[in-house]
């Protein structure tokens, strides 16, 4: 979860992608509504939507991280917002032509998809287009944030060196890049008759939510705050050899035990821990603008007055007033992501959102330390096999579940499906429908929650960033990891513990 304008941005000119002829992306099943303005253009045996980004309007950046940057736009005919993923070139930040989107899609399909109920997936797709065509929109990383683009044509006028995949930079023998397209998270699908006032999304990264026990190693920290306190070091004043991390300025009092504990109290607690400082597990959106992240925070009453003065403007005749602020927005999301539908039965509800990821977490039944270790005993040929992403997508969800114990590769396979599950985002997005159209709504069979103010709010919960991990990752999670151990070990910092 990045944000516009972070490391490397605006560097653009003048710096080379490593890039290397396309891929050829084919669809692996996925079951794509048709589009009858999108027709499927014939690339040999394969049949992705080559899209036409001019048959699109009103586009925006919505997000980036390593690996992906994310650009939002509406369908001109149709009006839906969809959100196409461009991956990165990780050392160069900028789009590659060698995106791996069809392993990234076979991996949601045989192994992601299972794990989470339909409801909360954003059906992703491979995509086609031109790289003229993607060179002119990743020009709009480079403009400001919330900046919106009402025409393709409009991006034409803007200068070439804003694009995040110069022209030079593309082989000749290149003529398209894949994607993945996708829902926009940020947005309720129009299920309902009508809505008033703004949409508000929550992105969370709800991170490792179970604690694990790791030999040689006794600190009451989770995972997450170990990973966190050694990303926060060096503004600690801790003098450490290894440890030069300074990614954020101070820690958190978020704890994802917290968050996962079906406890209204605690979960509220770590939610509004990450109001005050989100480090990379909150961001808020109003209409799919950004306003409140890590590196640009607003004061309690700022994200009020920023919340209740949106609903405010969009009053209609004969809807009340809602005193409505991040507050509420906290009561209802603790509801929501648990799946629980009062405060006083509160609980971690089987199918909530939360609870089917602890799930798919708990696949992990060794943690970081003991998979770092079988690691090292990997023979080469082994190693090669779990380098290689596609492999798990092949074995599929219930062919991993039943991978044998005590196996050092299978142990590592399971591990890697739990990392894809503890690094995602939740996206909870949040509109009000008018007291004057409750009666007439079909509240049955929709999301809807009903408020303590007694005012109705539809809302739509995505599960994002469901990625593959590799032998790369465990390396370099491990490292900080160790590191994080070392400072807690040298009392450097004070913080309660996790359990
Ligand atoms: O290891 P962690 O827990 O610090 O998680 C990394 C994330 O840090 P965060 O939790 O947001 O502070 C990190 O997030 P950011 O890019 O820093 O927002 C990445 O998601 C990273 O995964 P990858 O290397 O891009 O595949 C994540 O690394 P792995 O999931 O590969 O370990
Ligand atoms: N379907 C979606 N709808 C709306 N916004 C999205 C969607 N998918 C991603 N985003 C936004 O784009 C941001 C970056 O996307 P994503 O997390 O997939 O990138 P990444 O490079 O894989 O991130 P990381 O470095 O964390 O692995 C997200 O944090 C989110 O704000």
């Amino acid at each position: 979860m990045h944000q516009n304008g972070r490391e490397g941005r605006r560097e653009v000119n003048g710096m080379n992608g490593s890039v290397g002829s396309a891929q050829s992306a084919r669809s692996v099943g996925s079951s794509p509504k048709s589009v009858a303005s999108r027709l499927t253009e014939s690339n040999g045996s394969t049949s992705v939507p080559l899209i036409d980004p001019t048959e699109y309007r009103s586009f925006c950046f919505r997000g980036e991280g390593r690996m992906n940057f994310v650009i939002s736009a509406k369908h001109a005919n149709n009006g839906s917002r969809i959100v196409w993923r461009f991956a990165k070139a990780r050392k160069s930040g900028l789009v590659t032509v060698k995106a791996k989107s069809e392993l990234v899609n076979e991996y949601m399909e045989k192994i992601v998809s299972p794990c989470l109920g339909p409801n909360y997936l954003v059906d992703p797709k491979i995509i086609e287009m031109k790289v003229h065509d993607v060179h002119q929109l990743v020009k709009i990383p480079s403009l400001p944030p919330n900046k919106k683009i009402e025409s393709f044509e409009e991006l034409l006028q803007l200068p070439e060196n804003l694009s995040f995949l110069p022209l030079a930079s593309i082989p000749k023998n290149v003529t398209r890049i894949s994607a993945l397209e996708m829902l926009d998270a940020t947005r309720i699908p129009k299920e309902l008759p009508e809505y008033v006032g703004p949409t508000i999304t929550v992105e969370i990264k709800p991170k490792q939510g179970f604690f694990q026990t790791h030999p040689t190693i006794s600190v009451p920290f989770c995972n997450n705050c170990i990973l966190q306190m050694e990303k926060t070091s060096n503004n600690n004043n801790v003098d450490m050899e290894k440890c030069q991390s300074d990614t954020f300025k101070q820690m958190y009092d978020f704890c994802p035990l917290q968050l996962f504990s079906g406890d209204f109290e605690r979960m509220r607690h770590a939610l509004q821990s990450l109001i005050h400082i989100p480090h990379r597990n909150l961001r808020l959106f109003v209409d799919g603008n950004l306003i409140h992240y890590d590196e640009k925070t607003l004061e309690w009453g700022e994200l009020n007055r920023a919340l209740f003065d949106r609903m405010e403007q969009k009053l209609q005749e004969g809807d009340e007033p809602l005193k409505f602020g991040i507050d509420d927005i906290l009561d209802a999301l603790c509801l929501i992501i648990s799946g629980s539908v009062s405060f006083e039965s509160f609980s971690l509800q089987p199918h909530s959102v939360l609870a089917q990821i602890l799930k798919a977490q708990q696949i992990d039944s060794i943690g970081i330390v003991r998979a770092h270790c079988m690691l090292k005993q990997l023979t080469d040929k082994q190693l090669n096999e779990l380098r290689d992403k596609t492999r798990i997508a092949k074995i599929g969800l219930q062919g991993v579940l039943a991978l044998p114990e005590d196996d050092p590769l299978s142990e590592l396979i399971k591990y890697f499906v739990a990392a894809t599950m503890k690094d995602c985002s939740v996206m909870v997005s949040l509109r009000r429908i008018p007291d004057s159209s409750i009666d007439s709504t079909k509240l049955h069979g929709n999301d809807i929650i009903a408020m303590p103010n007694g005012s109705y709010f539809a809302y739509s919960v995505k599960v994002v960033d469901l990625d593959p991990k590799s032998p790369k990752n465990l390396t370099n999670a491990y490292a900080r990891f160790m590191a994080g151990v070392k400072l807690i070990e040298m009392n450097e910092i004070q913080r309660n513990p996790c359990i």
